[in-house]
């Protein structure tokens, strides 16, 4: 498969300018203009270019102003911003790389050596992306992992605090998972873990939606804006089905022939007496209800506001 071109956002007023970089990048790069700072952030917040090219003398809002919204900006906080401007004093450089820009090239620009530094900085930016990647996954699942999870719920509950939304948490375990390994072997263990993770995604339609590993044998859903009970348990009952359906023979389970999950299901309208913690506690508790109640099946608490 071929991987899609970087793609770059060059922020000139001066068409010439923006003409002469374009020249170097356009074969083998996604090239994006901007002749103002406004249309600059617009097009960054949409694009979400791998590199700007950003010169400091623009109509209206400057460079180093537009390099600072960027840098405030959850979203566009990680794009790479290489000033490239006619201020060559060292005062102005300084500036710029305070303010977050991973670079400062003075115009009349070396093409050769633009080239390179482009490249370099957006081979940097790939780094540190898989690294970023890498922290929140899971290893053996490639789900979210537990801190990426965390992070999440912390989000989506202050978000929900605004919005007055209800928020659903689905914590999930494998039955009987230890007999499993002892059984089978770790690695089939492994196999039968990597299967649910699937079970899960799939079952999860919304891309708000968070699928992540939460401990061992356990995973956490997180579904943002959810309807009525109904609409949740329909979630999960997805997932039960699906791990079913995938007739993993568990010889050792007193549950079932086959590998089976008992699901907790907290959904709530979030209020400040709440705390991300309340809503797994509820989550767990609802789990190990569905345990205790025999496993394979659902347990639910609602708490929504009348
Ligand atoms: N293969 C494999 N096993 C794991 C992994 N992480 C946790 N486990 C196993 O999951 C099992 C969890 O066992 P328990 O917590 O006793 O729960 P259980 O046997 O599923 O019993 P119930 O939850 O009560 O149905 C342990 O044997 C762990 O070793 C993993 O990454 N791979």
């Amino acid at each position: 498969m071929q991987l899609p071109h970087p793609r770059i956002l060059i922020v000139d007023d001066e068409i010439t300018n923006i003409e002469l970089i374009a020249d170097l990048f356009e074969a083998d790069h996604e090239v994006l203009f901007a002749t103002t700072g406004a249309r600059a952030l617009e097009i960054a917040a949409t694009a979400m270019p791998d590199l700007i090219l950003l010169d400091v003398m623009l109509p209206g809002m400057d460079g180093f102003e537009v390099c600072a919204r960027l840098k405030s900006e959850r979203l566009t906080v990680d794009i790479p911003v290489i000033f490239v401007t006619g201020m060559g004093d060292v005062v102005a450089e300084t500036r710029g790389l305070a303010l977050g820009a991973v670079d400062y090239i003075t115009k009349p620009i070396n093409p050769p050596v633009v080239r390179v530094r482009v490249t370099n900085h957006i081979e940097l930016k790939k780094a540190r992306d898989r690294l970023t990647q890498l922290a929140v996954t899971d290893g053996l699942t490639g789900l979210a992992n537990r801190r990426r999870f965390d992070e999440t719920l912390g989000l989506e509950f202050a978000r929900h605090l605004r919005s007055h939304a209800d928020l659903t948490l689905i914590l999930l375990d494998i039955d009987h998972f230890k007999l499993f390994n002892d059984t089978y072997g770790h690695l089939r263990g492994d196999d039968c873990l990597r299967a649910i993770a699937r079970v899960i995604e799939r079952a999860m339609y919304r891309v708000t939606d968070l699928a992540a590993r939460y401990g061992g044998e356990e995973f956490g859903c997180i579904l943002p804006e959810t309807g009525p009970p109904s609409d949740v348990i329909a979630v999960a009952e997805r997932i039960r089905q699906g791990v079913i359906a995938l007739e993993i023979p568990h010889q050792t389970s007193s549950t079932a022939a086959h590998v089976t999950v008992s699901l907790g299901v907290a959904t709530q309208r979030c209020t400040s007496d709440d705390s991300p913690e309340l809503l797994i506690t509820r989550a767990d508790e609802q789990l190990y209800l569905a345990k205790s109640q025999g496993r394979n099946q659902i347990c639910l608490a609602s708490v929504t506001a009348m």
